[in-house]
């Protein structure tokens, strides 16, 4: 028995679709949705996750709004460019690519974006939002996994999710997502402290690996039948490889391998982030 593949892409397409159809309703009210990127330094991984999305905004008829600062950029300069897009009307929606290099601080330019415009959810009070139930854009990554155990019709309601990793762009607020009524998992987040990592995966309906390491996730760890979502990546000589062990498909009941998976699902919710944006800009002149 292999398993069925819940599948990013095809995903992210039927999105994009759905996005086309919004952005030429915005266009009829004289809006083109805006997406801004502030990238720090050369790193080739984040270069490249920030060139993907702007061809998705290609695709999609929303504009792209780049701002590339040099690796030695100051605080003052990247705060800058966080003002700029605080105060351009066209920019609906950014994102600050994280990491950014060392000797800049995080927390106080995240803290620095309009929470309005914040793309990634990742804003203290977006995130504050999360927690309370109140409404604001959702993260990403997490959203993106939501999304694609919906439409694959993976239960979600009193399924018990183990997520490895507690990082804050998707372990935290994923388990944040998962526990509310809405989807009503029972959720248990494991981190480098968890005792016995292997039993905490076994009592798991579906596991989502979001650690960076690679093969952490075996078959030996899985009850047959459980759905799989392998989110780390991490970049080798061989190319990118996820966390979860190739073997591990065979005894899954689903799985959303890295490429593929939740990666695309991650860019589709950013640009449907920046799209209700303009949506509720619309609804506000
Ligand atoms: N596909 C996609 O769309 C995306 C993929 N990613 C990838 O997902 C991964 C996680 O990202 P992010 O949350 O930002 O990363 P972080 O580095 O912030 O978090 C990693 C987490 O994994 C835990 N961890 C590491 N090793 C182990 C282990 N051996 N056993 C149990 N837990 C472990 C860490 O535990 P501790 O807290 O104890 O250190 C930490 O909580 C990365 O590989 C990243 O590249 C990220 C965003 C989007
Ligand atoms: N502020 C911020 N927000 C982020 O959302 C953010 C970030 N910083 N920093 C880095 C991580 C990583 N991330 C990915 C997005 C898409 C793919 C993706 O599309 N992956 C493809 C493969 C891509 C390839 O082959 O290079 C896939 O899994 O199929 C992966 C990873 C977003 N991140
Ligand atoms: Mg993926």
């Amino acid at each position: 028995m292999s398993a069925t593949i819940l599948d990013g892409k095809a995903t992210r397409d039927a999105i994009y679709d759905d996005l086309r159809s919004r952005v030429a309703v915005l266009a009829e009210a004289g809006v083109r949705p805006g997406l801004g990127t502030v990238l720090v330094g050369e790193d080739p991984g984040s270069a490249a996750y920030v060139r993907g999305k702007h061809r998705d905004c290609a695709k999609v008829g929303i504009t792209s709004l780049r701002r590339d600062l040099p690796a030695d950029a100051t605080q003052e300069q990247v705060a800058t460019a966080i003002d700029e897009l605080n105060a351009d009307p066209s920019c609906h929606g950014y994102i600050v690519q994280l990491p950014l290099p060392q000797g800049l601080d995080t927390g106080a330019l995240l803290e620095r974006m309009d929470p309005a415009k914040d793309a990634d959810g990742l804003h203290p009070v977006n995130l504050g939002r999360l927690v309370l139930g109140e409404t604001g854009p959702l993260p990403c990554t997490p959203r993106g996994i939501v999304e694609l155990l919906r439409r694959y019709d993976v239960p979600l309601a009193g399924a018990k999710v183990v997520v490895i990793g507690r990082g804050v762009t998707v372990g935290r607020p994923l388990g944040l997502l998962l526990t509310r009524r809405s989807e009503n998992a029972t959720v248990t987040l494991c981190h480098t402290g968890t005792k016995d990592l292997a039993a905490e995966v076994r009592r798991a309906d579906i596991v989502v690996a979001a650690a960076g390491k690679p093969g952490l996730i075996t078959a030996d760890m899985l009850t047959p039948g459980a759905a799989v979502l392998d989110v780390g990546i991490t970049r080798t000589e061989d190319g990118l490889v996820g966390d979860v062990a190739l073997q591990a498909r065979e005894i899954a009941g689903f799985v959303a391998p890295m490429p593929g998976g939740v990666g695309p699902m991650t860019r589709a919710m950013l640009l449907t982030n920046v799209v209700e944006a303009a949506e509720r800009a619309v609804r506000s002149a």
